[in-house]
């Protein structure tokens, strides 16, 4: 929790206005921020100086495990997050490829599952890893990665979190993630659950022990409109200890994540925070 508020807190201080064209809001921007994740000691980071969602989170990274490339799908499962980036971004809305209500196109999980090869046919990234993770093989790239400029127009957004690189040192899995934007007051509350989870759920279905994650990220910022709310009313809150992710020991394997697994499967023990705060959010 430390090293988010530590994150807000060098925003506010040594951020640089910058102006997105995308949204056509001014964000308070600083450049590299690295954080830890201490998944072997069951160490949840999930933010206590307001309400989190986890569940969300959880079943955000669920659908792109699955493939999903449908808001639907994601709302079926307990997640409203691309809602608004399926249906009511213009340029989106605007494009050829689109195919109807609720279509994001080849983006996140449609990339992790099935990249499409220039000489036919798929790749499935992260069959590869698992299989490979399960029979106690590193292969120094074990990679799943979301950024296929190739394929950005097919898609509505480009993906934030890209890359996740895990590591087998011995029994013990490890998980690079890396992230080239991030909305710190609204994405990372996500991004941080979901960095902790994929490693948690990949050392449970391949059989080793989970390590940490470490999670790099290039661009964090705050939008203009969410200034006010971190700097008067979260970053003035104490945050409470670490609560701990219990996961559904029947969790075995990849197909299982594929098929019967509901966000819950996850519970969160000893979760203490302060109350709710409605960010502003940018389409
Ligand atoms: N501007 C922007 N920020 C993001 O964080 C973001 C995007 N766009 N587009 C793609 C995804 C969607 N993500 C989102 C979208 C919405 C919330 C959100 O509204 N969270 C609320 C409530 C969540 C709930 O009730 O389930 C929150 O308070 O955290 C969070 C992440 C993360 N990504
Ligand atoms: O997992 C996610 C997904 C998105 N975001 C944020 C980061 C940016 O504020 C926007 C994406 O805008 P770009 O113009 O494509 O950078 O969404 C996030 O923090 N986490």
């Amino acid at each position: 929790m430390r090293q988010y508020l530590d994150l807000c807190q060098r925003i506010i201080d040594e951020g640089v206005w910058i102006n997105n064209e995308r949204t056509g809001k001014r964000c308070l921007t600083v450049v590299n921020a690295d954080l830890e994740y201490r998944v072997d000691r069951n160490e949840f980071p999930l933010v206590t100086t307001r309400k989190s969602f986890y569940k969300a989170a959880i079943a955000e990274f669920l659908g792109y495990i699955r493939g999903y490339d449908s808001a639907a799908d994601f709302r079926n499962i307990g997640c409203k997050t691309w809602d608004a980036n399926a249906n009511l971004n213009d340029a989106w809305l605007d494009n050829p490829h689109r195919k109807g209500e609720d279509d994001m196109g080849r983006v996140y999980g449609v990339q992790g599952r099935r990249w499409a090869k220039p000489d036919g046919g798929h790749i499935d990234q992260l069959r590869k890893i698992v299989d490979n993770l399960s029979k106690g093989i590193d292969d120094r790239g074990e990679i799943m990665s979301f950024y296929n400029p190739g394929e950005f127009h097919m898609g509505c957004l480009r993906p934030c979190m890209h890359t996740h690189n895990f590591s087998l040192l011995g029994d013990t899995l490890y998980l690079t993630s890396y992230q080239r934007s991030c909305d710190v007051p609204l994405g990372l509350n996500f991004n941080q659950v979901q960095v902790y989870f994929f490693l948690a759920i990949m050392a449970q279905i391949t059989g080793h022990k989970p390590g940490v994650a470490y999670h790099k990220i290039v661009n964090a910022h705050i939008y203009e409109d969410q200034l006010e709310l971190m700097r008067d009313v979260q970053l003035k809150r104490k945050p409470y200890p670490s609560p701990k992710l219990i996961i559904n020991p029947d969790i075995k394997s990849l197909e299982d994540l594929e098929t019967w697994v509901t966000v819950d499967d996850f519970q969160v023990e000893g979760y203490q925070y302060h109350d709710p705060i409605a960010y502003p959010f940018s389409v």
